[in-house]
């Protein structure tokens, strides 16, 4: 049966878990990207592949010459899409649902994750859907206090509320779960920032 984990991987600024500003990251977080580019990309199976799923307006604001992301079956999300394949074999949806049908039609058990890669619509949504079972959330803070980092986009994710069905794993959980040629520090500093990774999962 073709049940792949599905993860949302997403950076975000606390307290208020800012994800975008203007249609854009706020921020540039270099061992950042390449903890997203490796977790996304490095499947435990050599003969499998991971896809990663985002959102018509994240795949928009790709620059044409780096989409697809490389090494990774990528799905893209519009109400107004047909279920096909294009010819740079990217799969079009116009449902989570569809998709992962598309997935297991197409790649079957060739796929090993796959991850939710924004933009903050289909997070908001993807987040009480039960077919999402983790979460890996960088958590992001401003060491600047004199300076405000603009943002217009957040997600809503019970995460910290009392009765939230979402429970923090530990760091040797999130260290199991991306594998140990995945190097994972903490209290990573850049610029202003500095950033934890952490792993979510549903209780
Ligand atoms: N901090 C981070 O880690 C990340 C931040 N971002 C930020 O997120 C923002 C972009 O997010 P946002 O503008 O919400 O755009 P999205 O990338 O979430 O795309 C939204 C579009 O996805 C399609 N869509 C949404 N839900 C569904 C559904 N249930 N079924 C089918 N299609 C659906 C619709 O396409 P259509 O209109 O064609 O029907 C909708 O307009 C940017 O600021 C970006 O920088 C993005 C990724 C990571
Ligand atoms: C514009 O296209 C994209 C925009 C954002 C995007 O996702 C990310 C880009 C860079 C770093 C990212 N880091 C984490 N933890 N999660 C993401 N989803 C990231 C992927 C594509």
């Amino acid at each position: 049966e073709f049940k792949p984990t599905i993860a949302i991987i997403v950076a975000a600024l606390k307290p208020e878990l800012a994800i975008g500003y203007q249609g854009k990251m706020p921020w540039r977080l270099r061992k950042e990207i390449r903890y997203f580019k490796d977790v996304t990309s490095n499947t435990s199976d050599s003969t499998k592949i991971n896809a990663v799923v985002m959102g018509r307006k994240t795949w928009d604001s790709i620059p044409p010459k780096f989409r697809p992301l490389p090494d990774r079956v990528n799905v893209v999300l519009s109400r107004s899409f047909e279920n096909e394949v294009t010819e740079d074999n990217v799969i079009h949806a116009n449902s989570i649902a569809s998709s992962l049908k598309q997935l297991k039609e197409l790649y079957s058990s060739k796929v090993e994750r796959v991850f939710i890669i924004g933009g903050a619509e289909i997070y908001n949504e993807l987040i009480n859907d039960k077919n999402v079972s983790h979460l890996l959330l960088t958590e992001i803070q401003n060491t600047n206090k004199d300076k405000e980092i603009p943002v217009d986009t957040f997600l809503k994710f019970p995460l910290y509320t009392g009765d939230s069905q979402w429970t923090r794993s530990s760091k040797s959980e999130l260290q199991k779960f991306v594998g140990d040629n995945i190097t994972i520090e903490d209290d990573v500093v850049e610029g202003d920032f500095k950033y934890n990774f952490t792993l979510w999962n549903k209780k």
